[in-house]
């Protein structure tokens, strides 16, 4: 830090006197272009209320594609598809989770066939699909075996490649899965199909309301993700984590959750300059949306501000459950 001189020749307040000088001095800027809109898939008609997550909804297919639409006309960028099967799909391994015919899948198919400019992403990992709620495959005594999870992720991965989606988004923390499914995608001919890697993804308890948004809460049960999601107290491991990611051939880079999480944006933006996505998580909005409703805070001005606050940490991107409605916010002006 260079020193700025002194009182009163410097007087910091100056250049915040006015709009227009607050304006030029503006280091960061929030905008559509910025957002990814996560969104639940159900295999049903309709839509159902999510419970801690006031204005989420699972939506059938067709409303889905409502949602496209208003996705695409508020120049949000792309949607992160997430599956919600009917509970009699689940199994002990998971197998609806690469069905060509699962609801990811077909969700797939639908947008990309109406809305083919609108970016897909969709999320890899087993949860939805599991018995047992764990994103991967447990051995007897429920240990989440990494390889054995890998080789059903790769199906997964090109099940949804195949379908035309434009990026999967792994986000079970297994080791060595970007390499694999880089290299099945490369096989496959899937050379244009982005990576979008959960490399720092955090045992964290704020993801609360998304397991109940899922239906794999209750499956999870008293279970946890500590074997391999990683320890909250740790910084350094994230670099290493999004270091591996790169080698193994991961496109953008995401640290989640965001906001008790933006000293590790930051870490892997400035030391590694790769492109850096947070994701503001379920338990993050169900903060905000909670206050909002109890009118303790004003929900624009705060969610506007916590996801500025992940641009000024240097995040290319944010997943966050406001993305129409910042988008909005944003189109209609200060
Ligand atoms: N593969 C699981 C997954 N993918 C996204 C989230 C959380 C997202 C959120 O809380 O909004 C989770 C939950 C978990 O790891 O248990
Ligand atoms: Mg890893």
């Amino acid at each position: 830090m260079r020193p700025t001189g002194a009182f009163p020749s410097t007087r910091m307040r100056r250049m915040r006197r006015d709009d227009f000088s607050r304006r030029l001095m503006r280091e960061n800027v929030l905008t559509a272009n910025d957002l990814i809109y996560p969104v639940f898939v159900h295999d049903k008609p309709g839509r159902e209320a999510v419970a801690a997550m006031p204005g989420v909804e699972r939506l059938s297919i067709d409303e889905l594609l409502k949602v496209a639409e208003q996705a695409l006309e508020l120049g949000v960028p792309a949607v992160d598809l997430f599956g919600v099967p009917d509970p009699a799909a689940k199994t002990a391994d998971g197998a609806a989770a690469w069905d060509e015919d699962g609801i990811v899948q077909r969700a797939i198919r639908a947008l990309k066939a109406r809305f083919p400019e609108l970016g897909v992403i969709t999320d890899i990992a087993l949860d939805p699909y599991t018995t047992h709620g764990q994103d991967g495959l447990p051995d007897d005594s429920g240990y989440i075996l990494n390889d054995e999870t890998v080789d059903a992720l790769v199906r997964q991965s090109l099940s949804h490649a195949a379908a035309g989606a434009d990026v999967v988004s792994p986000s079970d923390m297994m080791d060595g899965r970007i390499g694999t499914i880089r290299a099945a995608l490369e096989d496959a001919g899937f050379i244009h199909t982005r990576i979008l890697a959960y490399s720092a993804k955090y045992a964290s308890s704020f993801y609360g309301p998304f397991r109940s948004a899922v239906g794999s809460a209750g499956n999870l049960g008293k279970g946890n993700k500590y074997s391999y999601q990683m320890d909250p107290a740790n910084s350094d491991e994230a670099l290493r984590e999004v270091a591996l990611d790169i080698a193994e051939g991961a496109d953008m880079f995401m640290v989640k959750p965001g906001l008790p999480y933006l000293d590790i944006v930051r870490r892997v933006k400035h030391e590694l300059q790769v492109p850096t996505y947070a994701y503001q998580v379920s338990g993050e909005y169900a903060m905000l949306k909670a206050a909002a409703a109890n009118g303790w805070l004003d929900d624009r001005a705060c969610a506007l501000e916590a996801l500025l606050s992940f641009k000024r940490a240097g995040a290319d991107g944010i997943l966050t459950y406001y993305a129409l409605e910042a988008a909005r916010w944003l189109k209609a002006g200060a």
